[in-house]
């Protein structure tokens, strides 16, 4: 009985006082620089999406992008993810803790986790009511992606993304989700897990204290739920990257961004010299 008064005492934002006495002193400073960093790293603010929001591609262009070689077409897509990928890795510098963390788990909680904020940031720029996704510039249906011959992880992407959209998150929901999903203790190969641990805590209290204002508790559950299927999609998106290196493997070892390759790429594939 003990244990469990203990544990119905504690209160998370005591061990975020206790580990931050001075630089976070209240939970909405926290909340507000992870919003901050959010913002001024979305290429688009939320208007300019809005207003985007039903220019969709031509059949012509559509054609086009369908008569792109498998290669040709992934190649466009690695740059446009690796861009994607940049904005995010902006994004976690700026999240208090993130950056007091050793250069090595920064890069672990990077590789494992850029791309999942990728997908979370897509319910900015998804369409539920055409099912399209904002790329190149207009709103894409994934037929536009069918040269990649990866219909099943674009079609779970859309899946996703529509799924995320339906929660209607507010952007500083959504900021707040974000950085959950980034500074996940549980990622493989942590030096430092117990930091990693204490960064993680202090932005669920941050996105609890969000929600609870916001009087949408219930969401935190559905978020989690949404986390689980992020793993999945992610473990998808590395089995496409192994099938195509195998099957291309002169786009994938020369004509891919630097950084894709160092985020996505296993240990094994990287060439020796990779720039670390
Ligand atoms: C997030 N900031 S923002 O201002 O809202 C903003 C919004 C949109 C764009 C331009 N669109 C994209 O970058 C984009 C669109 N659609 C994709 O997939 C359907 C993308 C994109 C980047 N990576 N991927 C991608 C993800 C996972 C995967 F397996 C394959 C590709 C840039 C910036």
């Amino acid at each position: 009985h003990q244990d469990l008064m203990a544990l119905h005492s504690y209160n998370p934002l005591d061990d975020l006082y206790n580990h931050y006495p001075h630089s976070l002193r209240n939970i909405d400073e926290l909340c507000a620089s992870i919003v901050r960093s959010h913002r001024e790293t979305s290429q688009y603010r939320l208007e300019e999406l809005q207003a985007l929001r039903w220019k969709v591609f031509s059949r012509e262009e559509i054609q086009a992008y369908q008569s792109k070689t498998v290669d040709e077409m992934w190649q466009h897509c690695a740059v446009r993810l690796t861009e994607a990928v940049q904005y995010v890795v902006e994004f976690a510098k700026h999240i208090p803790g993130f950056r007091m963390l050793s250069q090595n788990d920064q890069i672990a909680l990077l590789k494992t986790g850029s791309m999942e904020v990728v997908l979370v940031r897509m319910c900015r720029f998804f369409n539920t009511e055409n099912n399209t996704v904002f790329f190149d510039g207009k709103f894409a249906g994934t037929e536009v992606f069918k040269s990649l011959a990866c219909g099943d992880l674009i079609a779970a992407v859309f899946d996703f993304a529509h799924g995320l959209c339906a929660l209607k998150l507010t952007e500083q929901q959504l900021a707040l989700f974000s950085a959950l999903v980034l500074i996940n203790p549980d990622r493989p190969s942590l030096e430092d897990r117990v930091r990693v641990q204490r960064v993680h805590r202090s932005v669920e209290v941050g996105l609890t204290h969000i929600l609870h204002r916001d009087n949408h508790d219930s969401l935190l559950h559905k978020l989690y739920q949404r986390m689980a299927v992020l793993r999945s999609l992610c473990s998808l998106h590395m089995e496409k990257l192994r099938w195509f290196s195998q099957r291309y493997p002169l786009t994938a070892h020369s004509l891919f961004p630097p950084l894709y390759k160092e985020l996505f790429a296993s240990e094994a594939e990287l060439l020796p010299g990779a720039a670390h």
